[in-house]
C-alpha cells in the first residue's frame, strides 16, 4: 500500500501543489488527471524519490520513502516499473534487446533464462515472433506494447504509467487499455496511471485523483467520480468532450 501524506511541492516561487493525501491499496488502478502543468508528472515522481517535497510523506509499506538511505531507496526504487511517455526504447537496439536490458542491467540470469523470460513477456502483450525487429519496424501501438513488456520484466509491484495512450487512435488505446488491465490481474501490479484520457479513466481506473488550483481537487472512485457534482472535475470532464453520464 501507497500512502500520500500532505505533499507539498514547489520550484522556487511556483507552488505546485500542496496538501495532497491518497491511498493507493495494493493491486488497484489510479489514474492521475488534471490539466497540463497542474502537476501530475511531478507527483508521480516523488512515489518513487525521484522528487523529494517541501514536506509530507510518501508511505510505502509503513515506511516513509523520503527518510530512506542508498540501500534501501534502490531497493525501494526496484520496486516500481515506469512506462515512459512515447515509450523511450533503444533505436539501436531491436525489440529482444529492449525488453532483455532491465534483466541484463539489474540481474545475473543466464542468457537461457533472458530468452524464457523476455519470450513470455512478448506472449503477454500479443508481440510473439517480434523480437528480432527494430523499433523503427513497428507501428506506435507495438512499440507501446514493447514498452509494456520492458516495464514488467523485473515484475514490479508498482507501475507508473505516463499517458500510455497518447497519440494513438481509439481503437489502439483500448487494446493498450485492456493489456494494463490484464498486467494488472495476471501479474498483480499496483498500477498509477497518468492520463488525459477520460476514455481510458474509465476503462482501466477504480480509483481517480484529479489535481486543479494547486491542490487535489477531488479524490474517489470511478463510480463516485461517474455521480460527482465537483465543478472543477465536471469541467474538466466535459472539456474532455466524453459524455460520462450516458
Ligand atoms: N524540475 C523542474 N524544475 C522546475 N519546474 C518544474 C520541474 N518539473 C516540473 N516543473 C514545473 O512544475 C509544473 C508541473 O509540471 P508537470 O510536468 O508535473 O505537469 P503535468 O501535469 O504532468 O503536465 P502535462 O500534462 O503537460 O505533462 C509545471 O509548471 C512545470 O513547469
Amino acid at each position: 500500500m501507497i500512502e500520500i501524506r500532505n505533499l507539498k511541492k514547489s520550484f522556487g516561487d511556483l507552488l505546485v501543489w500542496e496538501d495532497v493525501s491518497f491511498d493507493i491499496e495494493d493491486g488497484e488502478t489510479v489514474a492521475i488527471i488534471g490539466r497540463s502543468g497542474c502537476g501530475k508528472s511531478v507527483l508521480v515522481k516523488h512515489l518513487n524519490a525521484l522528487m523529494y517535497p517541501d514536506s509530507g510523506e510518501v508511505i510505502i509499506d509503513g515506511e516513509n520513502v523520503f527518510d530512506l538511505e542508498y540501500v534501501a531507496l534502490r531497493k525501494m526504487r526496484q520496486r516500481f516499473g515506469v512506462l515512459f511517455q512515447g515509450s523511450a526504447l533503444f533505436d539501436s537496439l531491436n525489440t529482444f534487446e529492449n525488453i532483455a536490458f532491465p534483466l541484463r542491467y539489474f540481474t545475473d540470469y543466464s542468457e537461457g533464462d533472458i530468452t524464457k523470460k523476455v519470450e513470455e513477456a512478448l506472449g503477454l502483450v500479443n508481440l510473439e515472433g517480434t523480437g528480432e525487429k527494430s523499433p523503427a519496424e513497428l507501428s506506435g501501438g507495438m512499440r507501446r506494447r514493447v514498452a509494456l513488456a520492458r516495464a514488467t520484466i523485473l515484475e514490479p509491484d508498482f507501475l507508473i504509467y505516463d499517458e500510455p495512450t497518447s497519440g494513438l487512435d481509439p481503437r489502439t488505446s483500448s487494446e493498450i487499455n485492456k493489456l494494463i488491465i490484464s498486467m494488472a490481474e495476471n501479474l498483480n501490479i499496483t498500477s498509477i496511471v497518468v492520463t488525459h484520457d477520460i476514455h481510458s479513466v474509465l476503462e482501466i481506473a477504480e480509483k481517480v485523483v484529479f489535481l486543479e488550483n494547486q491542490g487535489m481537487c477531488w479524490y474517489g472512485t470511478v463510480g463516485e467520480m461517474r455521480k460527482s457534482d465537483n465543478k472543477e472535475l465536471m469541467d474538466f470532464i466535459t472539456a474532455s468532450e466524453y459524455q460520462i453520464r450516458n
